[in-house]
């Protein structure tokens, strides 16, 4: 490891030199749940107010907190070793900064949160219904690059390019893509729009403002991203071991339940686990008893079924952890 970092060693009066440096953000939707998720995986730490560094007790680690959309500048250059984003800001990064055989991140693993789709949307009342409406009209978002590289597709398409609706940076784009930071949504209403690009979860934003979306640019969800080169390997797999685990606690529950053994094939047909189920004798008797992990958000349904199958006594419990290779 060899990272000479003296203005941060200055503040904090303690070396990160030796550290691993894991990026989180420092606000918003994500922010939260990656505290969660730190907690979850036995990383303490404690902040100090005002101070986006925080160095780690317990492993040779320190976190830095950062916006979302500045996490893929930092790991993307190797200044930072590891970090969670979205999917869509590394999308939106890497329009901008292509990567390269050394720099850009690598994805590590999907998070299961933050899902979310980056959707142009036009007002519900309106005569503007497709994309290509958009086209020479002023499109607001905070997602530029993506926005001008789809536009930039779909000019040529329409164009009938012979570049097959290939991108050319040299073409003057019709369509005036402009920044805002936050509460893209206002735009149309407030007449700085025809239309928008703007994150979509629930959709209740868009409904509230007047809007509907009219196509998708990039589905995203929370993403740990690695740089291309980071200062210990080992320890970027044991956090990323410990963040799978946790993720992977939280999406499924252990679901127990006794059957009697003529209706065990049908029923482990429902619960085939995640390798296979475990079964258990009941000593003395034709019954036995079986475990297996569900994925939580099919739970009832699975409950509903072992019972039509036969299984009784079910039960499902909450995983605080999980290890698998
Ligand atoms: N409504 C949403 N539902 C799920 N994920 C979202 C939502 N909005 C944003 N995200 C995800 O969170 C990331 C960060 O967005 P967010 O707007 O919360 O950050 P921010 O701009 O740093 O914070 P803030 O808006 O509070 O200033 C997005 O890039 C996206 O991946
Ligand atoms: O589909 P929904 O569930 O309504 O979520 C979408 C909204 O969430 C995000 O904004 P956020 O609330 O984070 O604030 P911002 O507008 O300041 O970015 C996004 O930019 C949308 O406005």
């Amino acid at each position: 490891m060899s990272r000479s970092l003296p203005f941060l060693t200055d503040t904090l009066g303690n070396s990160l030199n030796d550290r691993l440096l894991f990026a989180v953000p420092k606000k918003g939707r994500l922010h939260q749940v990656c505290l969660d998720l730190l907690q979850g995986s036995d990383i303490q730490f404690h902040r100090h107010s005002r101070l986006d560094i925080a160095l780690v007790k317990n492993l040779p680690l320190a976190l830095v907190f950062l916006p979302a959309a500045d996490i893929p500048t930092f790991v993307g250059e190797g200044r930072v070793d590891l970090g969670i984003t979205g999917r869509d800001q590394v999308a939106e990064h890497e329009c901008m900064v292509p990567p390269t055989a050394t720099s850009g991140v690598v994805e590590v693993l999907d998070l299961d949160f933050g899902k979310c789709s980056l959707q142009v949307q036009v007002p519900m009342k309106g005569e503007l219904s497709k994309p290509e409406d958009l086209i020479g009209k002023n499109v607001v978002t905070s997602f530029t690059n993506l926005t001008e590289q789809y536009f930039r597709k779909l000019e040529a398409e329409q164009a009938g390019s012979a570049t097959n609706g290939e991108t050319n940076g040299q073409t003057k784009l019709k369509t005036h893509i402009k920044f805002v930071g936050g509460s893209v949504e206002a735009a149309c209403a407030l007449g700085v729009a025809d239309g928008i690009v703007d994150l979509v979860e629930s959709g209740e934003t868009m409904r509230v403002a007047g809007l509907k979306a009219i196509s998708t640019v990039v589905a995203s969800s929370a993403i740990l991203v690695k740089s291309k080169h980071p200062s210990d390997d080992k320890l970027v797999d044991l956090i990323t071991a410990r963040i799978k685990g946790v993720i992977t606690a939280q999406k499924y529950v252990l679901c127990t339940y006794n059957v009697e053994r003529h209706q065990l094939e049908a029923a482990c047909k429902i619960t085939p686990g995640k390798r296979a189920p475990t079964v258990t004798s009941l000593e003395n008797t034709d019954w036995v008893a079986v475990q297996a992990m569900v994925e939580r958000k099919t739970l009832a349904v699975v409950m509903d079924r072992l019972t039509e199958a036969g299984a009784t006594d079910i039960l499902a419990m909450k995983i605080e952890n999980s290890r698998s290779g």
